[in-house]
């Protein structure tokens, strides 16, 4: 029998893989990507995607937190879905009015769980970690749409950070 959960990846796998040619930031090239905007610009799958991604949320998780831009609108839907407070972060802090490079909840103390989209080599999570505990943020696990199996895990483990995913996938690089 399929599980639900292989019934919702298959489910993201169809509306939100698209053809490449996609340019990775190594220079490699994906001929198939997946584009979380259809995710995000669809509101039945998107409360649908956060739904599954609540379920991977540890039980005491006390806040959510992800990076602009594709985990903005995933942040926010998993926070209405469980009443979390959510907090975003932008790439280099606000060059005015508040200075912040990380803006909403206050997430001093609070465990706190990354969110993105993607986890290819891991890095976007990793820099997104960084700033979260510098912050003073108590951040243990993310947790991501799709798993590219590219490293990531490893990466994060090494920096004492779980890696949870909905979706593994390799992908094909060229
Ligand atoms: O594990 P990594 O190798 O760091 O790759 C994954 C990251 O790459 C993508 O961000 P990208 O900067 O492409 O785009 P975005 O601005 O659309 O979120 C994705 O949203 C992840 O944040
Ligand atoms: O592997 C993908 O499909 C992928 C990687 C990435 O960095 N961004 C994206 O939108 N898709």
């Amino acid at each position: 029998m399929t599980s639900p959960t292989a019934l919702f990846a298959e489910k993201i796998v169809a509306a939100a893989y698209r053809p490449g040619p996609y340019r990775l930031p190594d220079g490699g090239t994906l001929d198939v990507y997946f584009d979380p905007y259809r995710l995000a610009s669809d509101p039945e799958l998107l409360t649908e995607t956060a739904a599954a991604l609540a379920r991977l949320l540890p039980p005491d998780t006390e806040a959510l937190a992800g990076p602009a831009l594709a985990a903005i609108p995933l942040v926010t839907a998993v926070s209405l879905h469980t009443g979390l407070p959510a907090a975003f972060l932008r790439p280099a802090p606000k060059e005015h009015g508040t200075w912040r490079q990380i803006e909403g909840a206050d997430l001093a103390g609070r465990r706190t769980i990354l969110l993105d989209d993607t986890a290819r080599s891991g890095a976007s999570l990793l820099r997104s970690a960084r700033l979260l505990r510098i912050g003073g943020a108590l951040v243990g696990t993310a947790v991501c749409v799709l798993d590219r199996e590219a490293g990531a895990a490893t990466l994060l483990a090494d920096h004492h950070l779980v890696l949870r995913a909905l979706v593994c996938d390799p992908g094909g690089t060229r």
